[in-house]
């Protein structure tokens, strides 16, 4: 006779550690603020060697070039984004100053963002989001095939990518239904703190 496999029963994977999620971390009024400012901000195409991304970013503080694969200095981050710097270091556990770069992101209807692992000179990172809910994905390599996770990032939560979440998984965001934006704050690794 076939033993039962609990394991089979068990609710769907854990998430991977080091991620944590805090569901209504603005408020209804902060988003819309938010929502409004986003509407008047230079937001550029995503573009990587002629590739188009789909999504508009804007960064502050640094920036990735993704052609030139480096860092480069951008614009200072502007005040109405630092509480919310604030807000983002005490759920991460560092000092906001340390958050030296954010990265907005704007996904329009169909856009989404592939599989990747944000860049090794960043550290931590806690998104954001606004307008759309999505569908956050993990997956990690496991022998020949993957392991999988994924989290319904609602807007106004806020996400933690920490410790294993952040350096074994890739993370990606299937097309999302509607205008959806994110701020995502990072710091950078001490041994990647670029000359000022
Ligand atoms: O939009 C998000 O919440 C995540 C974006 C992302 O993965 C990235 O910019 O590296
Ligand atoms: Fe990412």
């Amino acid at each position: 006779m076939n033993q039962i496999q609990p394991d089979l029963f068990q609710a769907p994977p854990a998430l991977p550690e080091g991620f944590q999620y805090w569901p209504d971390f603005l408020s209804a009024d902060e988003e819309r603020g938010l929502v409004e400012r986003f509407a008047d901000l230079p937001f550029k195409e995503f573009e990587f060697r002629g590739y188009r991304g789909n999504r508009r970013v804007l960064s502050f503080g640094w920036q990735y070039d993704f052609n030139r694969m480096e860092l480069q200095r951008s614009e200072d981050m502007p005040a109405f984004l630092l509480p919310l710097r604030e807000r983002a270091g005490r759920f991460a556990g560092l000092e906001a100053a340390e958050f030296q770069h954010v990265l907005l992101t704007e996904y329009a209807a169909g856009a989404g963002i592939g599989w990747h692992k944000d860049k090794p000179m960043f550290a931590d990172v806690v998104g954001i989001s606004l307008g759309s809910p999505c569908v956050f994905r993990f997956r990690r390599k496991a022998g020949p095939t993957w392991e999988r996770a994924s989290v319904v990032v609602e807007p106004r939560s806020a996400y933690l990518l920490q410790g294993p979440s952040r350096t074994e998984w890739e993370h990606s965001i299937p097309a999302v239904d509607n205008l959806r934006y994110s701020i995502t704050f990072r710091n950078l690794k001490p041994s990647h703190q670029p000359e000022r």
